[in-house]
């Protein structure tokens, strides 16, 4: 792309341009932000699929390419882009299957901005939109020994398709029976200082003298399995995620005592006698910060195993969402259609011109209700089908 600024042709006051070139076959549509272009091209030649961002600084009249975090979407035929604030660009992608085609690049949230900070350049996220009120993910804390690991295990046997953990990295040597990638993606220290300096991860802390975290990639690969991600992690763990975008519910586990929570850690006999003491200090602090207001929605006391277990499971049903359907079966954005933008609305003009045709159908994506962001799913979209939408047609698309 050299060093010179894109052009934005089409139709510049909706900031959002898509140019083709049919011999290489690829794309781009460009969006305005302030001082920024933002360059998302592709490629529709099959062998070289590929999804790329670039950055574009009207000010240095440079390029450069940014960090890019979260799960890229994967190649399409085509793509179309509009601005919907200065933080968000929604994407949609053409003859994606319907749980797939409509992404936002986020250039400017509050996740990007600190990443920014991290990593020292310029940083974009992606995230998946997904309809509906999916169900937050679930961060559990408490001292070591109380027993979260064992009533995440039972809540991941009896509900195998609806749960999933959260692997996180840690640098403490690993537990006998415990495997690398299952319980823990067991690291070295220098490797995860990289990692973190990269961006990487969504929350860290030194726990007990070793350190620990969630990467991103660790809730996202739950997220994109459709399941409800589950966060074992410590109270430092807990406050940085509640700083962050991740919408989650927040519970801390207590023990009934200080005394039956020293019996269970010794009785777990995977620490030596100095990790014990050093656990339960730090367990005094633990207990204080969880229970104190603000930090956690529910506390609960594991005393007895099978009644915590059921009152967890009391307490998840209560966050879940019904089941109700937020997009058209026939939800599905063909190479030429045109997008366009009014308030919270975004009418997508489907088929010839996205008027005439026999087969033209336009759709409403409502994202008035949109939340989260990246790292994990941009949840709340509301898509009808349909009309008619009064909204004036000129925007942009694959032709
Ligand atoms: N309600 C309970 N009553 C008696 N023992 C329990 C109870 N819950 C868990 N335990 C036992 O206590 C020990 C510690 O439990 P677990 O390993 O699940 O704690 P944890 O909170 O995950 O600890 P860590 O934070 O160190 O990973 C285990 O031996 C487990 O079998
Ligand atoms: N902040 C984070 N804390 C984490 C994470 N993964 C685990 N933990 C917490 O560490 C202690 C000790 O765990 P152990 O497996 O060594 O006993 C415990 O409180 C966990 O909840 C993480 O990714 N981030």
């Amino acid at each position: 792309m050299g060093e010179e600024a894109p052009e934005l042709i089409g139709n510049t006051d909706r900031n959002s341009v898509l140019g083709y070139d049919p011999e290489s076959k690829d794309y781009s549509s460009s969006i305005a932000i302030g001082d920024k272009i933002y360059v998302v091209g592709g490629s529709d030649d099959d062998a070289n699929a590929s999804i790329s961002v670039k950055v574009f600084d009207k000010l240095n009249g440079k390029w450069s390419n940014p960090t890019v975090l979260g799960t890229k979407p994967t190649p399409s035929k085509g793509h179309s882009a509009i601005l919907i604030n200065k933080e968000q660009i929604l994407i949609i992608k053409s003859d994606s299957s319907p749980d797939d085609c409509i992404w936002f690049l986020e250039v400017d949230t509050q996740f990007v901005k600190q990443q920014r900070q991290l990593v020292g350049t310029e940083v974009v996220a992606w995230s998946k939109g997904i309809t509906g009120d999916a169900p937050k993910p679930i961060v559990i804390s408490g001292p070591s020994g109380v027993g979260k690991g064992t009533l995440i295990a039972k809540l991941m046997k009896e509900y195998p398709t609806t749960f999933g953990f959260s692997v996180s990295h840690t640098t403490r040597a690993p537990r006998e029976k415990e495997v690398n990638g299952v319980h823990y993606h067991f690291t070295e220290r220098n490797i995860m200082e990289k990692d973190i300096r990269d961006g990487k991860f969504l929350e860290t802390a030194a726990v007990h003298g070793n350190l620990y975290g969630t990467s991103i990639e660790a809730v996202e690969a739950v997220t994109n399995a459709g399941k409800r991600c589950i966060l074992d992690i410590d109270v430092q763990g807990a406050r940085s995620v509640r700083a962050s975008s991740l919408e989650a519910i927040f519970i801390f586990i207590c023990p009934p005592s200080f005394e039956e929570l020293e019996k269970r850690l010794r009785s777990r006999g995977t620490e030596t006698e100095e990790q014990v003491q050093k656990r339960l200090r730090n367990a005094k602090a633990e207990l204080d910060q969880g229970t104190s207001p603000g930090l956690f929605d529910h506390i609960l006391v594991n005393g007895d195993l099978e009644t915590c277990y059921e009152n967890l499971k009391k307490l998840l049903a209560l966050e879940e969402c019904t089941d109700v359907s937020y997009q058209p079966d026939n939800f599905k954005v063909p190479l030429c259609h045109s997008v366009t933008k009014k308030d919270h609305k975004v009418l997508i003009h489907c088929g010839n011109n996205g008027l005439e045709s026999e087969t033209a159908r336009t759709f409403m994506l409502d994202l008035s209700l949109l939340k989260g962001s990246a790292p994990g799913r941009t949840r709340g979209l509301y898509i009808s089908a349909g009309g008619p939408f009064t909204e004036n047609v000129n925007g942009m698309g694959q032709v």
